[in-house]
């Protein structure tokens, strides 16, 4: 379980470049929550993930995750708690180790270290077991460096490397946006897969809008750093693009003709 309360953050405050990316936010998520985010650019999106993993500390606010309060706590502490995807193939795996000794660091990240014998023989049948449920054949490239996978492979792997420990929340950052669309419906279906196995709760930010109605039980949707509508899980079942370009309207007060961004489908 997350739960946001009243975070906010300034950056470059009290001088010309001041810029408020959250403003005051409250946010919860149940566990099994998939609450995917929409909002314009610069609407305090990422800003918010960086706030979950710990990348940021806000100006004031508390965030818990499991009930205990984690705001405090730093990155690589909460990373145990956290699987992240980020938007960029290249981030989320080491491209000069290979696909095996990936998996070993992701695998490693919340175990302690066991030195019975039998355990190398069974972590590799779960690295191929978990590989061969991507379909991309990379189970028998076990020993392949990463930097020579596709754009696509790298990010099932990266996936799969931060689901692999079941973290308690799953950040995914438009991590379908920069590959082509074949790959990111691959993606997308094994983002939906990865999850409901394990009802994961997850935060995933998407500029795709047709995406963000598709997947996840919840939708939030951002601008100027605030959580301008929140959608619920029945509501949601029967919500339209158009829908939401309404509402956005009707919200602000403003017609979303210029930013086609936010309504990419
Ligand atoms: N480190 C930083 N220093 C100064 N300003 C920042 C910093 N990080 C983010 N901002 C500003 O805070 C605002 C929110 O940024 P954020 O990256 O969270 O938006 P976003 O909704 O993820 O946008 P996009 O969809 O374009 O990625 C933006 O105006 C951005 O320029």
């Amino acid at each position: 379980m997350l739960k946001l309360n009243n975070i906010n953050k300034i950056f470059n405050e009290s001088t010309a470049d001041e810029k408020i990316a959250l403003d005051r936010i409250n946010l919860t998520l149940n566990v099994g929550d998939f609450v995917t985010v929409i909002g314009s650019n610069g609407a305090g999106k990422s800003t918010m993930l960086n706030m979950v993993s710990g990348a940021l500390t806000p100006d004031f606010g508390q965030i818990y995750i499991n009930g205990e309060e984690v705001t405090k706590l730093p990155e690589f502490k909460r990373s145990k708690l956290i699987g992240r995807v980020f938007q960029d193939p290249m981030s989320g795996t080491a491209p000069t180790m290979t696909i095996e000794e990936n998996l070993a660091i992701a695998y490693s990240r919340n175990k302690k270290r066991s030195l019975k014998i039998g355990v190398d023989k069974q972590r590799k049948e779960l690295f191929l077991h978990s590989l061969e449920s991507l379909h991309l054949n990379l189970e028998n490239r076990l020993n392949a460096k990463v930097g020579l996978l596709s754009g696509g492979e790298r990010q099932a792997l990266s996936l799969l490397m931060a689901t692999f420990t079941k973290p308690s929340i799953l950040l995914l950052d438009e991590h379908t946006a920069a590959l082509d669309p074949s790959r990111a419906e691959l993606i997308t279906n094994l983002t939906e897969k990865l999850v409901k196995k394990d009802n994961l709760t997850t935060l995933m930010v998407t500029h795709n809008m047709q995406q963000a109605l598709d997947l996840g039980n919840r939708l939030i949707m951002m601008d100027k750093g605030q959580i301008i509508l929140e959608v619920g899980e029945e509501e949601k079942k029967h919500l339209t693009i158009e829908k939401l370009m309404q509402e956005f309207q009707r919200i602000r007060g403003q017609k979303l003709t210029s930013d086609r961004a936010l309504l990419s489908s």
